[in-house]
């Protein structure tokens, strides 16, 4: 459904199998920086610095402080994923798309649920950046159950209607999904080339607040995803700083086990 390259994948730098497991794991950790205004997420940055490399923007902060605050973070040497899940005719989001390459971000969402041509459109916008960008389809929010789907005329179960977004978005160019940990093993048995990125990570005994579908860090990664989104565990802890290295052992230890 695409006549252009499609954005690169990133499974090759996640999957490395020569780094140190630590190291690894800092790889694949995306703290989500969900505060009101830039000087609160740079608050939180500053905690996190030498511990985690990637840090996602997603709307409560980008409405506030727009490209600064994602300029500021690329420039100090972090990577950015810009999560706008961009849900649109076909020409306003291949606009956006447009709008926001040439930041220098890595990894951008649109809505899967756009359908064929929105994402069609996303594919082409994205391969026409002037920096290397992954577009990643968000599939089903993972604050969904069965009720919230069932809600809004979904009857499909949650791991099916994330089969049926996710074939939709891979035919249509676009290399990475966003699912839930629940959906990882399936998506990366359909699809072993694509990058999956699962938010919905609770560290045992952390609270579920308004997830619906979540695992552990280790079980994450255990049923394939490249990269864990993990927000409230992180900032909201009274040491972030802290909470961050636990999550990364966890994730350390994952890793040995699966090789
Ligand atoms: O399906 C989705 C898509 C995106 N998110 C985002 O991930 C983080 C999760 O934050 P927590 O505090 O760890 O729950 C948040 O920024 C969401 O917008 C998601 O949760 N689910």
């Amino acid at each position: 459904m695409h006549d252009q390259e499609p954005s690169a994948p990133l499974r090759t730098v996640a999957t490395s199998h020569t780094l140190p497991k630590s190291r690894e794991a800092r790889k694949k950790l995306i703290v989500a920086l969900d505060f009101p205004t830039a000087p609160a997420a740079l608050a939180l940055l500053d905690r996190l610095e030498g511990s985690c490399e990637w840090f996602k923007v997603g709307l409560e902060l980008y409405l506030n402080a727009g490209n600064g605050i994602v300029e500021t973070i690329l420039s100090r040497g972090h990577s950015v994923f810009l999560d706008l899940k961009l849900h649109d005719i076909p020409n306003t989001v291949g606009g956006a798309i447009r709008s926001v390459a040439p930041l220098g971000i890595t990894m951008l969402t649109v809505h899967a649920f756009g359908g064929p041509a929105m994402l069609t459109a996303a594919s082409d916008a994205a391969a026409s950046s002037p920096n290397p960008l992954t577009l990643l389809a968000v599939t089903v929010l993972t604050s969904m159950d069965n009720f919230q789907l069932e809600s809004i005329g979904i009857t499909e179960t949650p791991a099916n209607q994330v089969l049926r977004l996710a074939t939709v978005a891979q035919a249509c160019g676009i290399p990475g999904f966003v699912c839930s940990p629940q959906e990882a093993a399936q998506l990366r048995a359909r699809f072993p080339q694509n990058t999956i990125v699962s938010p919905g990570i609770r560290p045992s005994g952390a609270a579920k607040g308004d997830q619906a579908r979540i695992a552990t860090p280790a079980n994450a990664l255990a049923a394939g995803a490249d990269y864990l989104v993990v927000g409230r565990p992180i900032t909201q802890a009274a040491d972030p700083a802290a909470a961050a290295r636990a999550i990364l052992d966890e994730m350390s230890v994952g890793l040995a086990e699966a090789d």
